[in-house]
């Protein structure tokens, strides 16, 4: 595979896949002080590169940014939208800004930084179609835009439940005011739903019309019901007001983000590649036979703005349909992690094993998305298999490691 991204619906969502990989596979250099310094006016490849230098004495660091952009599309006038990504430091919302920034769009990021970073986007910080501003959306903001891609709420389990409160109140919060923005400047708003609106589901696979299964009082409430008013919201706006609307609903999602996709995310994959890349015992919660389907980055952010830029307004699934137990996914995720220890010659001289934890408290038994909706209306359908996906995720943390960085 050699690019991501389609034209369709009269938008290019196509760049060449070494475009992103540059991005952030990017090696992130942590270099020692006493390093021998390039010659004078000697081009280092670092200095084209954001840098940072340990100096162990002072136990402090310095950093520098990038003093060149990666390439971006010149796109005309009418072809170049702005747009507002909120929650666009976050995981998915920072590789959803890479693509629209390479293919040439104007992007602005809101992000409050609870579980998003700076460094996610740091890359494009100073580029004049890029801007960065702190802001919680909890409170109202006001700009001009066309599209608003509205994706800011913490999505791992222990991160949202962390506050529940605070959780709930930004998808309702954040959503009424996201949805007032659109109003005024007529703006096409998408919102990120989640699988998770489903519940603990008893249709199987989960298809667009299913009511879905939520334990309104649990503790992942906060999350579910939280995403289920803010569809609520999106279609009262779209009824009432006139608001282009359109929902996606996301299932399990895995993939790097620069610098690093926080390995301490909680969710299964990010958990299950470090314990193994560390030789840990791989954490299989609960008896390991209840199920999900995963999705890697690319292909979703390929759905996000297919869906942006259809006509659908009805809600559609954005997901894999490849189905795994958890305990099969543990296993698999083992081979993939040992078949790369194995050809960079670094195979461990003990094979990790995998212990069960107790099952969290209305953990979904089993997920999969169903995506004829996604397939007729998008012409969307997923392109990277797991293996692919993870032996990528894998090999990206494996070169963090050895530097260092995580
Ligand atoms: O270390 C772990 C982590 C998780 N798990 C299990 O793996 C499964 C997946 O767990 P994750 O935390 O990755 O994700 P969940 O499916 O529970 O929730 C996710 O659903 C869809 C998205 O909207 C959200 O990102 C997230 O809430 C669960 O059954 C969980 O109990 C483990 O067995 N071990």
């Amino acid at each position: 595979m050699t690019t991501v991204g389609f034209e369709r619906f009269g938008f290019d969502s196509e760049v060449p896949l070494d475009a992103l990989r540059s991005i952030y596979l990017r090696a992130h250099y942590v270099r020692s002080a006493n390093a021998t310094s390039p010659k004078p006016g000697e081009k280092t490849k670092e200095e084209l590169e954001s840098d940072a230098i340990y100096y162990p004495d002072s136990r402090s660091i310095s950093y520098s940014t990038l003093t060149r952009f990666p390439p971006v599309k010149l796109l005309s006038p009418e072809k170049r939208k702005r747009i507002l990504v909120t929650g666009g430091a976050g995981f998915v919302g920072s590789h959803l800004v890479d693509r629209l920034m390479l293919l040439g769009h104007e992007v602005t990021v809101l992000d409050n930084f609870f579980t998003g970073s700076k460094t996610t986007v740091g890359h494009w910080v100073g580029h004049p179609n890029f801007e960065l501003v702190r802001h919680d959306v909890v409170e109202p903001y006001m700009t001009e835009c066309d599209q608003i891609y509205h994706l800011a709420c913490p999505a791992s389990p222990p991160h949202y439940q962390f506050n529940a409160v605070k959780t709930v109140k930004t998808s309702f919060m954040g959503t009424l005011n996201m949805l007032g923005l659109a109003k005024r400047t007529k703006a096409r708003f998408l919102i990120t739903s989640t699988s998770e609106v489903y519940g603990d589901p008893e249709v199987h696979p989960q298809h667009e019309e299913y009511w879905g299964n939520v334990n309104p009082i649990g503790p992942r409430a906060c999350y579910d019901e939280g995403k289920r008013v803010a569809e609520t919201l999106t279609y009262g706006y779209h009824r009432q007001d006139g608001v282009d609307v359109r929902v996606a609903r996301i299932f399990n999602t895995y993939g790097n983000t620069y610098p690093v996709m926080n390995p301490f995310d909680g969710r299964v994959v990010s958990n299950f590649i470090m314990q193994a890349l560390r030789g840990e015992d791989m954490t299989v919660y609960g008896d390991g036979s209840q199920t999900r389907s995963f999705q890697y980055i690319h292909d979703l952010v390929d759905g996000l703005i297919a869906l942006m830029n259809s006509d659908e307004t009805r809600p559609v699934n954005i997901g894999s349909s490849d189905e795994f137990t958890i305990g099969e996914f543990a296993l698999l995720v083992r081979d993939i992690v040992e078949k790369v220890q194995k050809e960079d010659g670094t195979a461990p001289a003990r094979r990790v094993q995998v212990i069960y934890k107790p099952l969290p408290t209305n953990d979904p038994q089993k997920r999969r998305a169903d995506t004829t909706r996604a397939k007729q209306v998008l012409e969307w359908q997923p392109r990277w298999t797991v293996r692919m996906g993870v032996e990528e995720m894998v090999r990206y943390y494996k070169a963090k490691m050895a530097e260092g960085s995580i």
